[in-house]
């Protein structure tokens, strides 16, 4: 049998993850789940075949408590753990904002805690996760992490004074395109396409673009000027873009969503 995970607060993130986890050849067997609600643990047991145990018998019985509860109930789930939890077990917390030290103060002490931030994607197999070790986390713990994030997508170790910057990047991401494939199918609309040929032509431009910068191994900039004739369309797009500030606009709101993570483990 292999080692025993537990995923606390299987929410969006958390169930994610467990199909994820279930996808790349872990047996249901291998993993707990906890929830707040009982329609919501009932649900994960069918729809997966896990148990769903209550946050203390996970806390006893997992080698890897993996916490996925928002950052605002981080502090009432460490409280319910921190009596049952035994030494030698790995944290590791998907949570944006809260610190290692935030969770190291509210456990045992010693415990091993990496902090991840992964991001939506994860249910394609596409995820961008990010770790990083707590104080007392070493090499074998960055590794189980990387284990469990790896089929699911891309992992990069970072240090975590980078990681409010990171989420504020990879893990809102996705929110950004898909506000810009929004924007882009309102502009279709303007100009009189049908909804539905406006979506189709955005989200293939999207997924087109996507795959050339991945696999093209091409600078975007470059990929854009290959866009752009001399007087033609896109430069005039592109004026419009450059005149509105796009895109001081779009570094603003990033730096705006890393000073938000940084006041999330404030409560
Ligand atoms: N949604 C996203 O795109 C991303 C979210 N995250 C992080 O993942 C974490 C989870 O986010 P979501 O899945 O979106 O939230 P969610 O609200 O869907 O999931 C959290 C779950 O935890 C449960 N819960 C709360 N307190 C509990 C407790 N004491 N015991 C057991 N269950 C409890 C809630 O009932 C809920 O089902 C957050 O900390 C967030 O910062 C990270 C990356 C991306
Ligand atoms: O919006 C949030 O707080 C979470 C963290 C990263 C993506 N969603």
């Amino acid at each position: 049998m292999g080692k025993l995970i537990a995923i606390l607060g299987a929410g969006k993130m958390g169930e994610a993850l467990l199909s994820g986890v279930l996808r790349a050849g872990r047996r249901p067997a291998e993993l707990l789940v906890t929830t707040r609600r009982e329609e919501r643990g009932a649900l994960l047991r069918e729809r997966y075949g896990v148990e769903v145990v209550t946050n203390a018998e996970a806390a006893k019985r997992a080698d890897t408590l993996i916490l996925s509860v928002k950052p605002q109930d981080m502090g009432t789930l460490l409280g319910e753990l921190h009596p049952h939890v035994p030494a030698g077990r790995l944290v590791i917390s998907m949570a944006a904002g809260i610190t290692t030290g935030f969770i190291e103060e509210r456990l045992p002490a010693g415990l091993p805690v990496v902090r991840v931030m992964s991001n939506t994607p994860v249910h394609v197999d596409e995820a961008m996760s990010v770790v990083s070790a707590g104080s007392h986390a070493a090499e074998e713990h960055l590794r189980v992490a990387e284990e469990l994030l790896s089929p699911v997508g891309r992992v990069l170790r970072i240090p975590e004074s980078l990681q409010d910057g990171a989420t504020a990047l990879s893990g809102s991401g996705p929110a950004y395109f898909y506000y810009l494939v929004e924007a882009m199918v309102d502009a279709g609309i303007l100009l009189g396409m049908p909804r539905a040929a406006a979506l189709e032509m955005v989200i293939q431009s999207a997924v087109g673009a996507a795959v050339m910068l991945r696999d093209s191994g091409e600078h975007p900039v470059l990929l854009r000027e290959a866009v752009t004739s001399p007087g033609g369309t896109t430069i005039a797009a592109i004026r419009e873009l450059e005149r509105h500030g796009v895109r001081a606009a779009v570094i603003e709101a990033i730096e705006a969503a890393r000073n938000r993570g940084r006041e999330l483990a404030e409560g």
